[in-house]
């Protein structure tokens, strides 16, 4: 008999291979940045300037994955973080990074992205920074029940993880929270039912401190007597929100939300975009107004104007503001805005951006200045169209860095260079990157 094949199972008992690594950077998920026999090496948890043992967890073509084992040398700006959870919770990324350094390396990191694209020579202005700690005004959490144990946790998503870590106190959401939060946790499991609690939002909106709970079925009468008491004991309002209805506050009284920005009074719901760092958002319309020296013959294009953050500060300081957006209820919530704060130079109009048919109802040739502050996406299409623009000045806002360096390149052939760049510090402690840069057309 002629034996065709023969399997051996033999047990892979090859060990990981341990390198050493010289951070030198980091990147988009704030991960330590290195070099390795000519490929690139992430090493989760390093900062730039150490020297790491490091065990090899993937080997790609381009790039390696590693694990650190131990710190060699450690950096001067390697801190303790200053909240517990910082090594499981996946909600912060940077915590062991003195926040100052946190911004020289997103610095670096925006640098290393332009010169890939040859784009390097950037005029870098003053980085905007302000508080490190409970800087968010909104923070949403997760809310899961354990039935074995008939508990319902609140937390967040673990690091390298889909699975949570209940927290009663987080370092980044607005100071008031810092009580209630654990408090709130405490009262949620012991609701009657606790099971169909899906999500906790945080929203600090002055005066007050605002408790979102979605939940899969309307909560039963125990339930908010339950969170009435909670709501009084605790000075802040709930509100349920239940299926696809809006949410509503438990005690029926409804509240106009609003946020103040240079003297404006910002009608907001609950659902729609806000910035979540208030003090930032403040330095950051006060640097746009700035870098765009407006003139009160000045015709302004805001894009992506959203509720209008941009375009009424704006207003106030040229002729004309048009602002455009995706979203109808921002449109409306912009045009209300406008019309509360007597604001009579600016006019909102619904468009998607990403559609070139939409993109051509635009009289571009109308606007001397162009503010554009996209979703992590960018705006590619609409970037690829600048040739047709008359704007001297063009100010792009970005929550996402390397849709930044590629609608730069757009800009650059269109004749757009850059001539001020800087961060905002919108989101310490994590590795979101926010920047602003100026186009000029040259
Ligand atoms: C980063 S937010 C900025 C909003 C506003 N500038 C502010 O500061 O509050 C981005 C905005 O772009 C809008 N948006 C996203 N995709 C869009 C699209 N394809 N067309 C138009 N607007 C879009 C979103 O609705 C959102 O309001």
């Amino acid at each position: 008999m002629v034996k065709l094949f023969s399997a051996t199972h033999k047990k892979n008992t090859k060990q990981p291979k341990a390198i050493e690594v010289i951070i030198d950077g980091i990147n988009h998920q704030g991960h330590g940045v290195a070099r390795h026999q000519g490929k690139v090496c992430f090493v989760e948890g390093a900062l730039p300037g150490e020297t790491w043992r490091a065990k090899v967890v993937e080997d790609k073509k381009h790039f390696i994955q590693a694990q650190g084992l131990k710190c060699l040398t450690a950096s001067a700006d390697r801190q303790t973080p200053p909240c517990k959870w910082a090594e499981t919770c996946g909600g912060c990324q940077l915590q062991h990074m003195q926040p100052q350094a946190q911004i020289t390396a997103k610095q670096s990191f925006v640098e290393g992205l332009f010169s890939k694209v040859k784009l390097h020579t950037l005029p870098w202005q003053t980085n905007l920074q302000g508080d490190d700690l409970h800087y968010r005004n909104r923070v949403r959490l997760a809310a899961w029940y354990e039935g074995k144990q008939d508990k319902l946790h609140i937390g967040f998503r673990q690091k390298r993880s889909k699975k949570l870590v209940a927290v009663d106190r987080c370092l980044l959401a607005a100071k008031p929270f810092e009580t209630i939060l654990s408090a709130l946790r405490l009262q949620l499991d012991s609701l009657k039912d606790k099971k169909y609690v899906q999500h906790v939002e945080l929203h600090q909106v002055d005066p007050w401190s605002i408790i979102v709970l979605r939940v899969a079925q309307p909560c039963c009468r125990e339930d908010i007597q339950r969170l009435t008491q909670f709501s009084e004991q605790n000075n802040c309002v709930v509100f349920v929100q239940s299926g696809t209805s809006p949410a509503l506050p438990i005690d029926g009284v409804a509240r106009e939300l609003s946020y103040s920005i240079l003297g404006l009074k910002m009608h907001f719901e609950l659902a729609d975009f806000i910035q979540v760092n208030h003090q930032m958002n403040q330095q950051m319309i006060e640097q746009a107004i700035s870098w765009l020296d407006l003139q009160p013959s000045d015709k302004v294009l805001d894009l992506f104007c959203g509720s209008g953050n941009f375009s009424l500060p704006i207003s106030q300081h040229c002729q004309f503001v048009a602002g455009i957006e995706g979203s109808e209820s921002a449109v409306q919530r912009a045009q209300h805005n406008a019309q509360t704060n007597q604001l009579k130079n600016c006019q909102f109009s619904t468009k998607n951006l990403a559609e070139q048919a939409e993109l051509k109802q635009i009289n571009w040739g109308e606007y001397d200045k162009i503010l554009l502050d996209p979703s992590r996406d960018g705006a590619a299409l609409l970037c690829q169209q600048a040739h047709n623009w008359q704007a001297n000045s063009v100010l792009y806002i970005a929550c996402d860095a390397n849709s930044l360096v590629r609608d730069s390149q757009f800009l650059d052939d269109a004749g757009y260079k850059i001539s001020k760049i800087a961060l905002v510090d919108m989101f310490p402690h994590t590795a979101h990157v926010e920047t602003m840069a100026l186009f000029k057309r040259v």
